[in-house]
Protein backbone atom coordinates (compact mmCIF):
# COMPACT_ATOMS: atom_id res chain seq x y z
CA UNK A 1 0.00 0.00 0.00
CA UNK A 2 1.48 3.28 -1.25
CA UNK A 3 0.80 6.81 -0.32
CA UNK A 4 -1.50 8.03 2.95
CA UNK A 5 -3.87 5.79 5.22
CA UNK A 6 -5.86 7.37 7.95
CA UNK A 7 -5.79 6.55 11.57
CA UNK A 8 -9.49 6.86 11.96
CA UNK A 9 -10.14 9.36 15.14
CA UNK A 10 -13.96 9.22 15.45
CA UNK A 11 -14.44 6.61 17.19
CA UNK A 12 -13.12 7.25 20.78
CA UNK A 13 -14.06 10.77 20.31
CA UNK A 14 -17.68 9.93 20.42
CA UNK A 15 -19.53 10.46 23.45
CA UNK A 16 -22.07 8.36 22.52
CA UNK A 17 -21.34 5.73 19.45
CA UNK A 18 -22.71 7.40 16.79
CA UNK A 19 -22.78 5.76 13.62
CA UNK A 20 -24.27 8.54 11.66
CA UNK A 21 -20.87 10.24 12.10
CA UNK A 22 -18.77 7.73 9.80
CA UNK A 23 -21.12 8.73 6.69
CA UNK A 24 -19.93 12.45 6.40
CA UNK A 25 -16.39 11.59 7.86
CA UNK A 26 -15.79 8.56 5.16
CA UNK A 27 -16.82 10.96 2.21
CA UNK A 28 -14.70 13.71 3.74
CA UNK A 29 -11.61 11.32 3.42
CA UNK A 30 -12.31 10.01 -0.15
CA UNK A 31 -12.73 14.22 -1.33
CA UNK A 32 -9.18 14.27 0.00
CA UNK A 33 -7.79 11.64 -1.77
CA UNK A 34 -7.58 9.51 1.04
CA UNK A 35 -7.01 5.39 -0.19
CA UNK A 36 -7.59 3.75 3.35
CA UNK A 37 -8.49 4.04 6.98
CA UNK A 38 -7.31 2.32 10.34
CA UNK A 39 -10.39 1.36 11.97
CA UNK A 40 -10.58 0.95 16.02
CA UNK A 41 -6.63 1.88 15.79
CA UNK A 42 -4.10 0.70 18.46
CA UNK A 43 -3.17 3.50 20.59
CA UNK A 44 -6.79 4.64 21.74
CA UNK A 45 -9.30 3.65 19.75
CA UNK A 46 -10.01 -0.06 20.00
CA UNK A 47 -8.45 -0.56 23.48
CA UNK A 48 -11.53 2.48 24.74
CA UNK A 49 -14.47 0.25 23.14
CA UNK A 50 -16.77 -2.15 23.67
CA UNK A 51 -16.15 -5.09 21.81
CA UNK A 52 -19.66 -4.40 20.36
CA UNK A 53 -19.08 -1.08 19.45
CA UNK A 54 -15.87 -2.31 17.68
CA UNK A 55 -18.09 -4.66 15.79
CA UNK A 56 -20.85 -2.19 15.05
CA UNK A 57 -17.89 0.55 13.60
CA UNK A 58 -16.43 -2.03 11.14
CA UNK A 59 -19.76 -2.55 9.76
CA UNK A 60 -20.69 1.04 9.21
CA UNK A 61 -17.35 2.02 7.40
CA UNK A 62 -17.32 -1.63 5.19
CA UNK A 63 -21.16 -0.17 4.70
CA UNK A 64 -21.04 3.24 3.76
CA UNK A 65 -17.54 3.09 2.08
CA UNK A 66 -19.07 0.73 -0.69
CA UNK A 67 -15.38 -0.28 -1.03
CA UNK A 68 -14.29 2.90 -1.94
CA UNK A 69 -11.98 3.04 1.00
CA UNK A 70 -9.62 0.34 2.06
CA UNK A 71 -10.44 -0.75 5.30
CA UNK A 72 -7.95 -2.13 7.89
CA UNK A 73 -9.50 -3.34 11.10
CA UNK A 74 -7.16 -2.96 13.96
CA UNK A 75 -8.64 -6.34 16.45
CA UNK A 76 -5.59 -6.04 19.20
CA UNK A 77 -6.80 -5.91 22.96
CA UNK A 78 -6.18 -7.07 25.97
CA UNK A 79 -8.41 -10.70 25.31
CA UNK A 80 -6.91 -13.33 22.76
CA UNK A 81 -10.64 -14.72 22.41
CA UNK A 82 -11.93 -11.24 21.55
CA UNK A 83 -9.45 -10.39 19.19
CA UNK A 84 -10.14 -13.69 17.71
CA UNK A 85 -13.79 -12.88 17.43
CA UNK A 86 -12.99 -9.10 16.28
CA UNK A 87 -10.81 -10.80 13.07
CA UNK A 88 -13.47 -13.77 12.04
CA UNK A 89 -16.10 -10.48 12.18
CA UNK A 90 -13.96 -8.12 10.26
CA UNK A 91 -13.28 -10.89 7.51
CA UNK A 92 -17.27 -11.54 7.38
CA UNK A 93 -17.73 -8.23 6.63
CA UNK A 94 -15.34 -7.41 3.94
CA UNK A 95 -12.61 -6.05 5.84
CA UNK A 96 -9.54 -5.53 3.30
CA UNK A 97 -6.71 -6.26 6.38
CA UNK A 98 -6.81 -6.35 10.11
CA UNK A 99 -3.53 -5.06 12.00
CA UNK A 100 -2.68 -5.31 15.75
CA UNK A 101 -0.92 -4.54 18.43
CA UNK A 102 1.45 -7.57 20.49
CA UNK A 103 -0.45 -8.40 23.26
CA UNK A 104 -0.46 -5.41 25.98
CA UNK A 105 0.57 -7.09 29.41
CA UNK A 106 2.05 -10.45 28.35
CA UNK A 107 4.71 -9.06 26.12
CA UNK A 108 7.56 -11.34 25.11
CA UNK A 109 10.86 -10.89 26.49
CA UNK A 110 12.67 -12.52 23.61
CA UNK A 111 12.36 -9.73 20.92
CA UNK A 112 14.63 -7.44 19.84
CA UNK A 113 13.85 -5.48 17.16
CA UNK A 114 11.12 -5.33 14.31
CA UNK A 115 13.49 -7.16 12.05
CA UNK A 116 13.92 -10.16 13.84
CA UNK A 117 9.74 -10.32 14.86
CA UNK A 118 8.41 -9.97 11.31
CA UNK A 119 10.87 -12.92 9.73
CA UNK A 120 9.65 -15.22 12.50
CA UNK A 121 6.29 -14.18 12.53
CA UNK A 122 5.88 -14.20 8.84
CA UNK A 123 6.70 -18.32 9.67
CA UNK A 124 3.79 -18.78 11.39
CA UNK A 125 1.24 -16.11 9.39
CA UNK A 126 1.59 -16.49 5.94
CA UNK A 127 -1.18 -14.28 4.98
CA UNK A 128 0.90 -11.69 7.01
CA UNK A 129 1.97 -8.60 4.54
CA UNK A 130 3.13 -5.51 6.32
CA UNK A 131 3.61 -3.71 9.73
CA UNK A 132 2.80 -0.14 10.85
CA UNK A 133 6.16 1.17 12.23
CA UNK A 134 5.18 4.14 14.78
CA UNK A 135 8.78 4.26 15.93
CA UNK A 136 11.65 6.28 15.62
CA UNK A 137 14.23 4.00 15.39
CA UNK A 138 14.35 3.88 11.68
CA UNK A 139 17.42 1.71 11.74
CA UNK A 140 14.87 -0.93 12.53
CA UNK A 141 12.85 0.18 9.84
CA UNK A 142 15.08 -0.27 7.21
CA UNK A 143 15.90 -3.81 8.60
CA UNK A 144 12.42 -4.95 8.18
CA UNK A 145 12.06 -3.39 4.78
CA UNK A 146 15.17 -5.89 3.55
CA UNK A 147 13.61 -8.47 5.89
CA UNK A 148 10.98 -9.77 2.95
CA UNK A 149 8.81 -8.19 0.80
CA UNK A 150 6.71 -6.45 3.55
CA UNK A 151 4.34 -3.38 3.43
CA UNK A 152 5.80 -0.63 5.56
CA UNK A 153 3.53 1.80 6.86
CA UNK A 154 4.82 4.93 8.38
CA UNK A 155 3.33 6.15 11.75
CA UNK A 156 5.61 9.16 12.83
CA UNK A 157 3.67 11.82 10.89
CA UNK A 158 6.71 14.49 12.39
CA UNK A 159 9.24 12.67 10.33
CA UNK A 160 7.47 11.08 7.56
CA UNK A 161 10.18 11.76 5.11
CA UNK A 162 13.09 10.13 7.31
CA UNK A 163 10.28 7.14 7.21
CA UNK A 164 10.39 7.20 3.44
CA UNK A 165 14.01 7.71 2.25
CA UNK A 166 14.45 4.49 4.87
CA UNK A 167 12.06 2.83 3.10
CA UNK A 168 8.54 2.97 4.36
CA UNK A 169 6.34 2.53 1.53
CA UNK A 170 3.03 4.63 2.54
CA UNK A 171 2.07 6.50 5.89
CA UNK A 172 -0.28 6.16 8.49
CA UNK A 173 -0.99 9.20 10.76
CA UNK A 174 -3.29 11.03 12.86
CA UNK A 175 -2.45 14.42 11.39
CA UNK A 176 -3.73 13.21 7.85
CA UNK A 177 -6.97 13.50 9.04
CA UNK A 178 -6.99 17.33 8.78
CA UNK A 179 -3.85 18.67 6.93
CA UNK A 180 -3.93 15.66 3.44
CA UNK A 181 -2.92 18.47 1.73
CA UNK A 182 0.47 18.85 3.59
CA UNK A 183 0.88 15.11 3.56
CA UNK A 184 0.28 14.90 0.01
CA UNK A 185 2.03 17.19 -1.33
CA UNK A 186 5.01 15.98 1.01
CA UNK A 187 5.07 12.52 -0.75
CA UNK A 188 4.38 13.96 -4.53
CA UNK A 189 7.71 16.50 -4.04
CA UNK A 190 9.81 13.27 -2.12
CA UNK A 191 8.69 11.14 -5.41
CA UNK A 192 9.85 13.55 -7.78
CA UNK A 193 13.11 14.17 -5.51
CA UNK A 194 12.48 17.82 -4.47
CA UNK A 195 13.76 17.48 -0.61
CA UNK A 196 13.99 20.92 0.07
CA UNK A 197 9.91 21.50 -1.15
CA UNK A 198 9.00 18.09 0.74
CA UNK A 199 10.79 19.48 4.02
CA UNK A 200 8.99 22.48 3.43
CA UNK A 201 5.75 20.62 4.13
CA UNK A 202 7.34 18.25 6.86
CA UNK A 203 8.08 21.18 8.97
CA UNK A 204 4.22 22.30 8.83
CA UNK A 205 3.62 18.24 10.95
CA UNK A 206 6.02 19.32 13.18
CA UNK A 207 4.61 22.62 14.01
CA UNK A 208 1.06 21.30 14.34
CA UNK A 209 2.21 18.41 16.76
CA UNK A 210 3.59 21.27 18.72
CA UNK A 211 0.21 22.61 19.19
CA UNK A 212 -1.23 19.30 19.67
CA UNK A 213 1.09 18.68 22.70
CA UNK A 214 -0.07 22.30 24.00
CA UNK A 215 -3.76 21.28 23.96
CA UNK A 216 -3.18 17.69 24.69
CA UNK A 217 -2.31 18.46 27.86
CA UNK A 218 -5.24 20.56 28.30
CA UNK A 219 -8.06 18.14 27.39
CA UNK A 220 -6.13 15.30 29.03
CA UNK A 221 -4.59 13.20 26.08
CA UNK A 222 -3.42 14.10 22.75
CA UNK A 223 -6.36 12.63 21.13
CA UNK A 224 -9.18 14.71 22.59
CA UNK A 225 -6.83 17.11 21.02
CA UNK A 226 -6.75 15.70 17.48
CA UNK A 227 -10.28 16.32 17.62
CA UNK A 228 -10.59 20.11 17.93
CA UNK A 229 -9.25 20.35 14.31
CA UNK A 230 -11.48 18.33 12.34
CA UNK A 231 -14.10 21.59 12.28
CA UNK A 232 -11.41 23.61 11.16
CA UNK A 233 -11.55 21.74 7.90
CA UNK A 234 -15.54 21.24 7.96
CA UNK A 235 -16.14 17.95 9.53
CA UNK A 236 -17.31 18.24 12.93
CA UNK A 237 -17.15 14.65 14.63
CA UNK A 238 -19.09 15.40 18.02
CA UNK A 239 -17.54 15.67 21.81
CA UNK A 240 -15.08 13.63 22.78
CA UNK A 241 -15.37 10.72 24.99
CA UNK A 242 -14.23 11.30 29.14
CA UNK A 243 -12.34 11.65 31.00
CA UNK A 244 -10.91 13.84 27.43
CA UNK A 245 -13.04 16.74 27.39
CA UNK A 246 -13.30 19.43 24.83
CA UNK A 247 -12.34 23.37 24.66
CA UNK A 248 -14.08 25.84 26.96
CA UNK A 249 -14.80 29.34 25.04
CA UNK A 250 -11.67 31.06 26.21
CA UNK A 251 -9.81 28.08 25.39
CA UNK A 252 -11.82 28.31 21.96
CA UNK A 253 -10.35 31.51 21.79
CA UNK A 254 -6.75 30.79 22.17
CA UNK A 255 -7.16 28.05 19.82
CA UNK A 256 -8.31 30.40 17.27
CA UNK A 257 -5.43 32.50 17.82
CA UNK A 258 -2.80 29.82 17.75
CA UNK A 259 -4.38 28.51 14.60
CA UNK A 260 -4.06 31.42 12.73
CA UNK A 261 -0.26 32.72 13.70
CA UNK A 262 0.32 28.74 12.19
CA UNK A 263 -1.51 29.99 9.09
CA UNK A 264 -3.12 26.23 9.32
CA UNK A 265 -5.88 27.01 7.31
CA UNK A 266 -3.77 27.99 4.30
CA UNK A 267 -2.40 24.41 4.30
CA UNK A 268 -5.92 22.83 3.55
CA UNK A 269 -5.87 22.39 -0.43
CA UNK A 270 -6.21 18.53 -0.63
CA UNK A 271 -4.38 17.80 -4.34
CA UNK A 272 -1.01 17.83 -4.91
C1 LIG B 1 1.49 6.98 18.95
C2 LIG B 1 0.46 7.49 17.99
O1 LIG B 1 -0.62 7.85 18.38
N1 LIG B 1 0.82 7.50 16.72
C3 LIG B 1 -0.05 7.99 15.66
C4 LIG B 1 0.62 9.15 15.00
O2 LIG B 1 -0.13 9.55 13.89
C5 LIG B 1 0.71 10.30 16.00
O3 LIG B 1 -0.57 10.66 16.40
C6 LIG B 1 1.41 11.51 15.40
O4 LIG B 1 2.69 11.12 14.99
C7 LIG B 1 1.51 12.67 16.40
O5 LIG B 1 2.30 12.31 17.49
C8 LIG B 1 -0.38 6.88 14.71
O6 LIG B 1 0.79 6.25 14.27
C9 LIG B 1 -1.29 5.95 15.50
C10 LIG B 1 -1.69 4.68 14.93
O7 LIG B 1 -1.71 4.51 13.73
C11 LIG B 1 -2.09 3.64 15.89
O8 LIG B 1 -1.77 3.74 17.05
O9 LIG B 1 -2.69 2.65 15.52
Amino acid sequence: MKGILVYGINQIHFRELDLDKIEPYCEFLLNNDIKAIYVNGGTGEGPSLTLKERKDIVEKWIEVSKGRLKIVVHIGGTTPKESKELTIQAAKAGADAIATLPTLFFKPQNIVNMEDFMKEAKKEIPNLVGIKFSSKDLIDMIGVRYAGKFNILYGYDQQLMGGLIMGAHGSIGTLHNFMPGVYHRLIGHFEKGDNESARNEQIKGQQLCRLVEKYGKILGGNLAAFKIFMPLVGLDLGPCREPMRTLTESESKEFVKDINNLCFLEWKPAKF
